[in-house]
Protein backbone atom coordinates (compact mmCIF):
# COMPACT_ATOMS: atom_id res chain seq x y z
CA UNK A 1 0.00 0.00 0.00
CA UNK A 2 1.19 3.44 -1.44
CA UNK A 3 0.66 5.64 1.64
CA UNK A 4 1.09 9.13 -0.75
CA UNK A 5 -0.59 9.64 -3.58
CA UNK A 6 -0.82 12.16 -6.05
CA UNK A 7 -4.18 13.17 -8.60
CA UNK A 8 -3.84 14.95 -10.93
CA UNK A 9 -7.07 17.15 -11.69
CA UNK A 10 -6.04 19.31 -14.50
CA UNK A 11 -3.70 21.57 -16.27
CA UNK A 12 -4.16 25.64 -16.77
CA UNK A 13 -4.39 25.98 -20.40
CA UNK A 14 -2.44 29.31 -20.06
CA UNK A 15 0.91 27.85 -18.18
CA UNK A 16 2.37 24.34 -17.17
CA UNK A 17 0.60 24.92 -14.13
CA UNK A 18 -1.17 21.99 -12.77
CA UNK A 19 -4.16 21.23 -10.19
CA UNK A 20 -4.03 18.47 -8.11
CA UNK A 21 -4.89 16.52 -4.97
CA UNK A 22 -2.30 14.73 -2.59
CA UNK A 23 -3.61 11.99 -0.36
CA UNK A 24 -2.23 10.73 2.78
CA UNK A 25 -3.28 8.91 5.95
CA UNK A 26 -3.52 12.00 7.96
CA UNK A 27 -5.97 13.28 5.21
CA UNK A 28 -5.85 15.31 1.45
CA UNK A 29 -4.58 18.57 0.55
CA UNK A 30 -5.13 20.48 -2.92
CA UNK A 31 -1.99 21.66 -4.57
CA UNK A 32 -0.72 23.65 -5.48
CA UNK A 33 -0.24 24.53 -1.87
CA UNK A 34 2.35 25.88 0.75
CA UNK A 35 3.00 24.53 3.90
CA UNK A 36 3.80 26.22 7.13
CA UNK A 37 6.91 25.55 8.93
CA UNK A 38 6.86 24.25 12.75
CA UNK A 39 10.71 23.30 13.04
CA UNK A 40 10.18 22.08 16.65
CA UNK A 41 6.77 21.04 16.74
CA UNK A 42 4.65 23.94 16.51
CA UNK A 43 4.00 26.48 13.82
CA UNK A 44 5.78 29.46 16.16
CA UNK A 45 3.18 31.41 17.56
CA UNK A 46 0.19 29.31 16.00
CA UNK A 47 -2.06 26.58 17.53
CA UNK A 48 -3.43 23.71 15.66
CA UNK A 49 -7.00 25.08 15.85
CA UNK A 50 -5.70 28.30 14.16
CA UNK A 51 -3.70 26.60 11.41
CA UNK A 52 -6.86 24.58 10.85
CA UNK A 53 -9.19 27.87 10.31
CA UNK A 54 -6.85 28.94 7.62
CA UNK A 55 -7.53 25.63 6.01
CA UNK A 56 -3.67 24.84 6.43
CA UNK A 57 -3.38 20.91 5.99
CA UNK A 58 0.46 20.22 5.81
CA UNK A 59 2.68 21.23 8.19
CA UNK A 60 5.97 20.54 8.71
CA UNK A 61 8.99 19.62 11.23
CA UNK A 62 12.34 18.92 11.08
CA UNK A 63 14.42 15.60 11.90
CA UNK A 64 17.78 17.81 12.92
CA UNK A 65 15.63 19.68 15.33
CA UNK A 66 13.56 17.57 16.86
CA UNK A 67 16.63 14.66 17.54
CA UNK A 68 17.94 17.19 19.50
CA UNK A 69 15.20 18.71 21.87
CA UNK A 70 12.86 16.96 22.86
CA UNK A 71 14.63 13.59 21.29
CA UNK A 72 12.71 11.19 18.90
CA UNK A 73 12.84 8.45 21.90
CA UNK A 74 10.27 10.88 23.50
CA UNK A 75 7.87 11.65 20.39
CA UNK A 76 7.76 7.90 19.90
CA UNK A 77 6.96 7.12 23.34
CA UNK A 78 4.24 10.26 23.31
CA UNK A 79 2.76 8.11 19.96
CA UNK A 80 4.30 10.50 17.66
CA UNK A 81 4.38 13.79 16.20
CA UNK A 82 0.60 14.26 15.38
CA UNK A 83 -0.09 13.34 19.31
CA UNK A 84 3.17 14.74 20.70
CA UNK A 85 1.58 18.23 18.78
CA UNK A 86 -1.86 17.56 19.22
CA UNK A 87 -2.25 17.97 14.81
CA UNK A 88 -4.19 15.42 12.80
CA UNK A 89 -3.67 16.45 9.33
CA UNK A 90 -0.41 15.74 7.14
CA UNK A 91 3.13 15.81 8.41
CA UNK A 92 6.10 16.31 6.40
CA UNK A 93 9.79 16.26 7.90
CA UNK A 94 13.05 17.63 6.35
CA UNK A 95 15.23 15.32 7.20
CA UNK A 96 17.84 17.55 8.61
CA UNK A 97 20.86 17.26 5.89
CA UNK A 98 19.75 20.67 5.24
CA UNK A 99 19.55 22.16 8.61
CA UNK A 100 23.23 20.07 9.72
CA UNK A 101 24.59 22.54 6.31
CA UNK A 102 22.76 25.63 7.28
CA UNK A 103 23.10 25.66 11.31
CA UNK A 104 26.26 23.67 11.88
CA UNK A 105 29.41 25.50 11.63
CA UNK A 106 32.05 22.52 11.95
CA UNK A 107 31.42 19.64 9.95
CA UNK A 108 32.74 16.94 7.69
CA UNK A 109 31.09 15.39 5.25
CA UNK A 110 32.20 11.44 4.27
CA UNK A 111 30.10 8.65 2.55
CA UNK A 112 28.88 7.21 5.63
CA UNK A 113 26.95 10.47 6.85
CA UNK A 114 27.47 13.57 7.65
CA UNK A 115 30.22 15.03 11.34
CA UNK A 116 29.34 18.05 12.45
CA UNK A 117 28.69 19.88 16.29
CA UNK A 118 25.54 20.65 17.77
CA UNK A 119 24.84 24.12 17.11
CA UNK A 120 23.18 24.46 20.84
CA UNK A 121 26.19 22.93 22.78
CA UNK A 122 28.88 22.04 20.70
CA UNK A 123 29.20 18.47 20.93
CA UNK A 124 30.14 16.48 18.71
CA UNK A 125 27.30 14.90 16.76
CA UNK A 126 26.98 12.54 13.58
CA UNK A 127 24.09 12.48 11.25
CA UNK A 128 23.80 9.06 8.48
CA UNK A 129 20.76 8.56 5.94
CA UNK A 130 20.09 5.55 8.44
CA UNK A 131 19.89 8.01 11.35
CA UNK A 132 17.46 10.00 9.37
CA UNK A 133 15.47 7.13 8.72
CA UNK A 134 15.27 5.90 12.43
CA UNK A 135 14.06 9.45 13.21
CA UNK A 136 11.59 10.09 10.87
CA UNK A 137 10.16 6.83 11.40
CA UNK A 138 10.17 7.46 15.65
CA UNK A 139 8.46 10.47 14.54
CA UNK A 140 5.78 8.96 12.52
CA UNK A 141 5.77 11.89 9.66
CA UNK A 142 3.32 11.33 6.83
CA UNK A 143 5.77 12.42 4.40
CA UNK A 144 9.86 11.77 5.54
CA UNK A 145 13.00 13.48 3.12
CA UNK A 146 15.59 11.29 2.14
CA UNK A 147 19.15 12.13 3.76
CA UNK A 148 20.39 14.85 0.96
CA UNK A 149 23.31 17.16 0.42
CA UNK A 150 21.94 20.47 -0.31
CA UNK A 151 25.85 22.07 -1.84
CA UNK A 152 26.17 25.68 -1.09
CA UNK A 153 25.57 28.02 -3.74
CA UNK A 154 27.59 28.70 -6.36
CA UNK A 155 29.29 25.17 -6.25
CA UNK A 156 31.74 24.32 -9.13
CA UNK A 157 30.27 21.05 -11.65
CA UNK A 158 32.91 18.71 -10.20
CA UNK A 159 32.10 19.60 -6.65
CA UNK A 160 28.42 19.40 -7.74
CA UNK A 161 28.87 16.43 -9.62
CA UNK A 162 30.60 14.11 -7.15
CA UNK A 163 27.64 15.47 -4.30
CA UNK A 164 24.48 14.81 -6.70
CA UNK A 165 26.41 10.70 -7.07
CA UNK A 166 26.64 10.95 -2.95
CA UNK A 167 23.21 11.97 -2.93
CA UNK A 168 21.66 9.27 -4.79
CA UNK A 169 23.77 6.73 -2.95
CA UNK A 170 22.27 7.77 0.40
CA UNK A 171 18.92 7.93 -1.40
CA UNK A 172 19.12 4.19 -1.61
CA UNK A 173 20.45 3.59 1.78
CA UNK A 174 17.88 5.76 2.76
CA UNK A 175 15.19 3.43 1.07
CA UNK A 176 16.65 0.41 2.63
CA UNK A 177 16.89 1.85 6.04
CA UNK A 178 12.89 3.11 6.35
CA UNK A 179 11.35 0.61 8.48
CA UNK A 180 7.87 2.05 7.48
CA UNK A 181 7.08 2.41 4.07
CA UNK A 182 3.19 1.12 4.22
CA UNK A 183 2.41 3.78 6.44
CA UNK A 184 4.94 6.90 5.85
CA UNK A 185 5.81 8.32 1.87
CA UNK A 186 9.61 8.77 1.84
CA UNK A 187 10.28 11.17 -1.01
CA UNK A 188 13.72 11.54 -3.09
CA UNK A 189 15.55 15.20 -2.99
CA UNK A 190 16.68 16.12 -6.95
CA UNK A 191 19.85 18.24 -6.59
CA UNK A 192 22.41 19.28 -9.22
CA UNK A 193 22.48 22.82 -8.63
CA UNK A 194 22.35 25.24 -12.04
CA UNK A 195 23.88 22.85 -14.16
CA UNK A 196 21.18 20.60 -16.37
CA UNK A 197 23.02 17.48 -16.93
CA UNK A 198 23.16 16.95 -13.47
CA UNK A 199 19.61 17.97 -12.45
CA UNK A 200 19.03 15.43 -15.43
CA UNK A 201 21.47 12.83 -13.83
CA UNK A 202 20.19 13.32 -10.28
CA UNK A 203 16.41 13.01 -11.45
CA UNK A 204 16.75 9.99 -13.79
CA UNK A 205 18.67 8.39 -10.51
CA UNK A 206 16.54 9.16 -8.45
CA UNK A 207 13.12 8.14 -10.05
CA UNK A 208 14.82 4.94 -10.80
CA UNK A 209 14.24 4.32 -7.27
CA UNK A 210 10.52 4.95 -7.45
CA UNK A 211 9.90 7.24 -4.53
CA UNK A 212 6.15 8.50 -4.05
CA UNK A 213 7.11 11.86 -4.72
CA UNK A 214 9.90 14.17 -5.54
CA UNK A 215 11.16 17.38 -4.15
CA UNK A 216 13.70 19.93 -5.92
CA UNK A 217 16.32 20.83 -3.28
CA UNK A 218 19.19 23.02 -3.59
CA UNK A 219 17.21 25.96 -4.68
CA UNK A 220 16.52 28.92 -2.34
CA UNK A 221 20.49 28.70 -1.68
CA UNK A 222 20.79 32.38 -2.46
CA UNK A 223 20.55 32.06 -6.22
CA UNK A 224 19.37 34.34 -8.45
CA UNK A 225 15.41 34.64 -9.46
CA UNK A 226 15.81 33.95 -12.83
CA UNK A 227 18.39 30.89 -11.90
CA UNK A 228 15.73 29.44 -9.98
CA UNK A 229 13.33 29.39 -12.94
CA UNK A 230 15.34 28.39 -15.15
CA UNK A 231 16.25 25.56 -13.32
CA UNK A 232 12.57 24.55 -12.55
CA UNK A 233 11.83 25.24 -15.95
CA UNK A 234 14.52 22.15 -17.37
CA UNK A 235 14.17 19.99 -13.39
CA UNK A 236 10.19 19.49 -13.15
CA UNK A 237 9.78 18.10 -16.86
CA UNK A 238 12.23 15.15 -15.62
CA UNK A 239 9.96 13.90 -12.52
CA UNK A 240 7.05 11.93 -12.98
CA UNK A 241 3.71 13.55 -13.75
CA UNK A 242 1.49 11.21 -11.67
CA UNK A 243 3.53 12.25 -8.47
CA UNK A 244 3.79 15.14 -6.15
CA UNK A 245 6.79 17.78 -6.46
CA UNK A 246 7.74 19.62 -3.57
CA UNK A 247 10.30 22.61 -4.22
CA UNK A 248 11.88 23.09 -1.15
CA UNK A 249 12.79 26.30 1.18
CA UNK A 250 10.20 28.55 -1.07
CA UNK A 251 8.70 30.84 -0.29
CA UNK A 252 7.99 34.64 -0.94
CA UNK A 253 4.67 35.43 -3.23
CA UNK A 254 6.05 35.91 -6.56
CA UNK A 255 8.30 32.71 -6.26
CA UNK A 256 5.43 30.83 -5.51
CA UNK A 257 3.76 31.63 -8.57
CA UNK A 258 6.64 31.73 -10.82
CA UNK A 259 7.15 27.88 -9.06
CA UNK A 260 3.28 26.38 -9.91
CA UNK A 261 3.29 27.82 -13.44
CA UNK A 262 6.48 25.58 -14.25
CA UNK A 263 4.53 22.67 -12.39
CA UNK A 264 5.93 22.56 -8.38
CA UNK A 265 2.82 21.35 -6.42
CA UNK A 266 4.53 21.77 -2.95
CA UNK A 267 6.31 24.57 -1.35
CA UNK A 268 7.40 25.73 2.23
CA UNK A 269 9.77 28.53 3.93
CA UNK A 270 9.95 30.06 7.05
CA UNK A 271 9.87 33.58 5.17
CA UNK A 272 5.90 34.01 6.59
CA UNK A 273 6.30 33.55 10.29
CA UNK A 274 9.81 34.78 10.31
CA UNK A 275 9.02 38.39 8.85
CA UNK A 276 6.03 38.20 11.20
CA UNK A 277 8.02 38.54 14.28
CA UNK A 278 10.25 41.22 13.11
CA UNK A 279 6.82 42.97 12.22
CA UNK A 280 6.48 42.79 8.38
CA UNK A 281 3.44 41.94 7.20
CA UNK A 282 2.79 40.57 3.46
CA UNK A 283 -0.20 42.59 1.87
CA UNK A 284 -1.78 42.54 -1.53
CA UNK A 285 0.12 45.69 -2.17
CA UNK A 286 3.43 44.33 -1.27
CA UNK A 287 4.88 44.13 2.50
CA UNK A 288 4.01 46.72 5.42
CA UNK A 289 6.48 47.27 7.92
CA UNK A 290 3.56 47.71 10.68
CA UNK A 291 6.06 48.73 13.13
CA UNK A 292 6.96 51.71 11.19
CA UNK A 293 6.21 55.63 12.76
CA UNK A 294 3.43 56.01 9.78
CA UNK A 295 0.83 53.74 10.98
CA UNK A 296 0.76 54.86 14.91
CA UNK A 297 -2.42 56.15 14.13
CA UNK A 298 -3.62 53.85 11.09
CA UNK A 299 -7.18 52.59 12.11
CA UNK A 300 -7.28 50.61 8.98
CA UNK A 301 -6.46 46.23 8.71
CA UNK A 302 -3.14 45.00 7.73
CA UNK A 303 -5.03 44.71 4.39
CA UNK A 304 -8.27 45.84 3.15
CA UNK A 305 -8.65 43.19 0.63
CA UNK A 306 -7.83 40.38 3.26
CA UNK A 307 -10.59 38.53 5.18
CA UNK A 308 -8.73 37.33 7.45
CA UNK A 309 -9.77 37.00 11.63
CA UNK A 310 -6.72 39.77 12.22
CA UNK A 311 -7.92 42.16 9.17
CA UNK A 312 -11.44 41.64 10.64
CA UNK A 313 -11.12 42.61 14.11
CA UNK A 314 -7.79 44.72 14.32
CA UNK A 315 -5.74 47.52 13.40
CA UNK A 316 -2.10 48.67 12.44
CA UNK A 317 -1.93 50.88 15.05
CA UNK A 318 -3.05 48.43 17.45
CA UNK A 319 -1.08 45.88 15.68
CA UNK A 320 2.16 48.33 15.89
CA UNK A 321 1.42 48.80 19.36
CA UNK A 322 2.04 45.50 20.27
CA UNK A 323 5.09 44.62 18.50
CA UNK A 324 6.89 48.25 19.65
CA UNK A 325 6.30 46.69 23.37
CA UNK A 326 6.95 43.24 22.23
CA UNK A 327 3.81 41.65 22.80
CA UNK A 328 3.71 38.39 21.90
CA UNK A 329 -0.22 38.66 20.99
CA UNK A 330 1.25 41.50 18.31
CA UNK A 331 3.39 38.47 16.89
CA UNK A 332 0.51 35.89 16.68
CA UNK A 333 -2.04 38.56 14.82
CA UNK A 334 0.87 38.92 12.06
CA UNK A 335 1.69 35.37 11.74
CA UNK A 336 -1.61 34.75 11.48
CA UNK A 337 -2.61 37.08 8.99
CA UNK A 338 0.93 36.28 7.00
CA UNK A 339 0.13 32.61 6.74
CA UNK A 340 -3.41 32.95 5.76
CA UNK A 341 -2.09 35.45 3.22
CA UNK A 342 -0.48 32.88 1.83
CA UNK A 343 -2.63 30.26 2.06
CA UNK A 344 -5.34 32.28 0.44
CA UNK A 345 -2.94 33.18 -2.41
CA UNK A 346 -2.26 29.20 -3.44
CA UNK A 347 -6.36 28.64 -3.38
CA UNK A 348 -6.49 31.52 -5.85
CA UNK A 349 -3.38 29.98 -7.95
CA UNK A 350 -5.82 26.68 -7.59
CA UNK A 351 -8.87 28.50 -8.89
CA UNK A 352 -7.01 29.94 -11.83
CA UNK A 353 -5.82 26.94 -12.91
CA UNK A 354 -9.08 25.49 -12.83
CA UNK A 355 -10.29 28.66 -14.79
CA UNK A 356 -7.37 28.54 -17.29
CA UNK A 357 -6.41 31.96 -16.67
CA UNK A 358 -3.12 31.62 -13.89
CA UNK A 359 -1.10 33.75 -16.65
CA UNK A 360 -3.08 36.49 -16.08
CA UNK A 361 -3.64 35.53 -12.32
CA UNK A 362 0.10 36.14 -12.14
CA UNK A 363 -0.29 39.78 -14.21
CA UNK A 364 -2.52 41.12 -11.99
CA UNK A 365 -0.80 39.85 -8.54
CA UNK A 366 2.40 41.39 -9.63
CA UNK A 367 0.99 44.70 -10.59
CA UNK A 368 -0.57 45.24 -7.77
CA UNK A 369 2.40 43.86 -5.69
CA UNK A 370 4.13 45.82 -7.09
CA UNK A 371 6.78 43.37 -8.66
CA UNK A 372 8.01 44.61 -11.94
CA UNK A 373 7.59 42.30 -14.71
CA UNK A 374 10.60 40.73 -16.30
C1 LIG B 1 14.73 23.00 3.72
C2 LIG B 1 15.51 23.09 2.44
C3 LIG B 1 15.56 24.29 1.74
C4 LIG B 1 16.29 24.39 0.55
C5 LIG B 1 16.97 23.29 0.04
C6 LIG B 1 16.94 22.06 0.73
C7 LIG B 1 17.64 20.88 0.25
O1 LIG B 1 18.31 20.89 -0.82
N1 LIG B 1 17.56 19.73 0.97
C8 LIG B 1 16.86 19.67 2.12
N2 LIG B 1 16.82 18.48 2.77
N3 LIG B 1 16.17 20.73 2.62
C9 LIG B 1 16.20 21.94 1.94
ZN1 LIG C 1 -5.37 39.43 7.11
Amino acid sequence: MIPITYELIKTDKQTGARLGRVHTPHGSFDTPTFMPVGTLATVKTMSPEELSSMQANIILSNTYHLWLRPGEDIIEEAGGLHKFMNWDKAILTDSGGFQVFSLSDMRQIEEKGVHFRNHLNGEKLFLSPEKAMHIQNALGSDIMMAFDECPPYPATYDYMKSSVERTSRWAERCLEAHKRPDIQGLFGIVQGGEYEELRRQSASELVSLDFPGYAIGGLSVGEPKDVMNQVLEFTTPLLPANKPRYLMGVGSPDALIDGAIRGVDMFDCVLPTRIARNGTCMTSHGRLVVRNAKYARDFSPIDENCDCHVCKNYTRAYIRHLIKCNETFGFRLTTYHNLHFLLKLMEQVRTAIKEDRLGDFKESFFEQYGLNQE
